[in-house]
């Protein structure tokens, strides 16, 4: 059927209650259109009765009786119409944890989402489509072969002249639709390409400014404004056109009908009554046709809405909840490792293998590009692994729920992104349950607290939009306390002191060395020599791969590193080599460095 969307099962389940209301609909729609007749039979009954009989009572008590079937037929459509107003509400928070599911993991598991946020807008648009009067017309449609048949009794040229009229209106629909499904789905994709821009205008408003972009923005806003609307337009003319011809044709018919019963009369073959009810009822019976030609865009948008929906939830299919474990104490393993980012053939780490033991801090170095982000994005379970595995004791990271996973993981990603909300909120990660105990402990592991209190308002200070309101080092610091909310076990920092001053590097190193003391293990990915004193074992990656995997003691015996023992002691006998040591970025120096005089290479 045109309209008939294939549907997979979460979509049958979110639409289960159009089932539920569907013979109920059915059943007080078959009363509502036995009362639609009363119209007409009371103008025949009045021509061929009340008028030749002169009857006043008898024209009272018909329109009483009229009057009450036209009242319980409006309170029969207000009926019917609110049982599809629920079903398009039930729709919606059948699916919506689901459509949260997919906004959150679809770039994650299959690289960028195809129209941006366009599920959000498809989801209404069924809704709309569901509480809005198409899907009743379409419930009316069967009524007409009834109408057609009541319009053959008075006579059967009457009924043929409808028939006639409804096959015209059924062909115009199908012209209709041929016409306009390609048009709404240009619409669709421009609105949601214009829709796409202007967030990323929203959110690069900065750059923009100052690299003074904003005019070939300009340009490229027109140019999808422009598509936009012409597609709109196009749609919207054919949608139009044959919704004005349908009515001027209704009425076309309905004179037509008039003539034929006219002619009827005149020949003797019909009473004046069935004039005017005919011509009545061949309107009702075009009336449902009407109805869906004039419902018909959003039938199609919601058609193709459900397509998209239905493609959306195969790629990103629900995940079934693990049973759950033990909060892991012991070890993270990483045994052939390869990964790279979703939706691409490309793998940015391979053969990845090393284990870190409770309280082991292992800082990874590395050129751009060599991987580190990689490896902590799929620590995180951010990305999937592509090849072999990483193990908390023992124990891949999808066998526990994300809300168990949330006390186990604290990540610092390397971009920054903090919440709209408080302070408070967002170092404890938005959880409702968060003590404020919790809370303070987090902000003082990470050396916040004074910085914290300091601003407006302390910890109910608010972030807004991209954690606007905050310098980037104060964001860097406060999604450090947000890792460290709730002591987990394992801590992943991307480059966790890219915007730190002195201050904020010497809380980093205090929260990685109470980590480690409270049995965490923590990997830190550093371009910054400073965080590798804090550090047990340090891996340099090359080109995705390991280059070398040493502990401190084996790394300062080849390298000076920047507060050890080695370095003060270099310090004491040369100021200005110990200077060129701690001022360099540690990109490959693990393996471009010539072993220092000592080293046990
Ligand atoms: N989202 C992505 N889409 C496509 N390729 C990516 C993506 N992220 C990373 N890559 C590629 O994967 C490789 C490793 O990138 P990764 O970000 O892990 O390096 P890195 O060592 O963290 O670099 P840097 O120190 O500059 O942050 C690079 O070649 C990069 O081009």
């Amino acid at each position: 059927m045109i309209l008939a969307p294939r549907l997979n099962s979460e979509l049958k389940r979110a639409l289960a209650p159009l089932r539920r209301v569907l013979w109920p609909v059915l059943a007080i729609s078959s009363v509502y259109n036995v009362l639609l007749l009363s119209g007409s039979f009371f103008m025949l009954l009045v021509y061929d009765d009340v008028l030749p009989s002169r009857s006043i009572p008898s024209l009272v008590s018909l329109l009483v009786m009229v009057a009450l079937a036209y009242g319980f037929q409006a309170f029969l459509d207000v009926v019917r119409g609110r049982a599809m107003v629920q079903v398009g509400s039930l729709f919606m928070r059948g699916i919506s944890d689901r459509v949260l599911d997919v906004l959150s993991r679809y770039e994650l598991a299959r690289g960028a989402m195809p129209n941006g946020t366009q599920i959000v807008r498809d989801v209404d648009t069924v809704r709309s489509c569901l509480s809005g009067p198409g899907p009743l017309a379409i419930v009316d449609l069967p009524w007409i072969a009834v109408y057609l048949l009541i319009l053959s009794i008075f006579h059967w040229s009457i009924g043929l002249l409808a028939l006639i009229g409804v096959a015209v209106l059924v062909a115009l629909m199908l012209v209709n639709n041929r016409m306009t499904e390609p048009l709404a789905l240009a619409t669709m994709r421009s609105g949601a390409r214009r829709l796409g821009l202007a967030e990323s205008t929203l959110r690069n408003a900065e750059t923009l400014k100052a690299l003074g972009m904003a005019r070939a923005r300009q340009c490229e806003w027109h140019g999808a404004e422009a598509e936009f609307l012409r597609a709109n337009d196009r749609f919207s003319a054919i949608s139009s056109t044959l919704s004005g011809s349908t009515k001027a044709f209704r009425m076309l018919l309905q004179s037509a009908t008039l003539a034929l019963g006219a002619f009827l009369v005149i020949d003797g073959r019909a009473t004046g009554g069935i004039i005017i009810a005919g011509s009545i009822l061949s309107a009702r019976a075009l009336a449902p046709v009407e109805q869906v030609i004039a419902n018909w865009k959003g039938m199609v948008s919601a058609r193709q809405a459900l397509d998209r929906l239905r493609n959306l939830f195969d790629a990103v299919p629900a995940r079934v909840m693990p049973m759950g474990l033990e909060r892991p104490t012991r070890e993270l393993l990483v045994q052939g490792l390869a990964a790279g980012p979703p939706g691409s053939q490309k793998v940015s780490v391979l053969d990845l293998n090393f284990r870190l033991g409770a309280g082991d801090a292992l800082a990874v170095v590395g050129r751009s590009g060599s991987g580190k982000t990689t490896l902590a994005r799929v620590l995180c379970g951010v990305w999937k692994p592509l090849r072999g595995a990483i193990r908390l004791d023992g124990a891949t990271l999808d066998q526990w729920s994300s809300d168990e996973i949330a006390g186990i993981l604290g990540y610092v990603p390397q971009a920054i992104e903090l919440f709209e909300g408080t302070i408070g909120q967002n170092i404890a990660r938005f959880r409702p349950d968060a003590d404020r105990e919790a809370i303070l402990a987090a902000a003082k592991s990470a050396d916040c607290h004074d910085l914290i209190v300091r601003l407006e308002g302390g910890y109910d200070h608010a972030i807004g939009p991209h954690g606007s309101g905050l310098s980037a080092g104060q964001q860097q610091r406060i999604a450090l306390a947000r890792a460290l909310f709730g002591d987990p076990f394992l801590l992943v920092l991307d480059e966790p002191n890219s915007n730190l001053d002195q201050d904020g590097e010497r809380a980093l190193g205090a929260a990685i060395r109470d980590a480690r003391r409270r049995g965490a293990v923590v990997v830190v990915i550093a371009h910054r020599p400073s965080v590798i004193a804090h550090a047990s074992h340090i891996m340099a990656m090359n080109n995705g791969r390991i280059e070398r995997f040493e502990t401190r003691e084996q790394f300062e015996a080849r390298i000076t590193v920047p507060g050890s023992e080695r370095d003060k002691a270099v310090q004491s006998r040369s100021v200005e080599g110990a200077r060129e040591d701690r001022s360099g970025d540690l990109s490959g120096q693990a393996s471009r460095k010539p072993a220092p005089a000592g080293a046990n290479e």
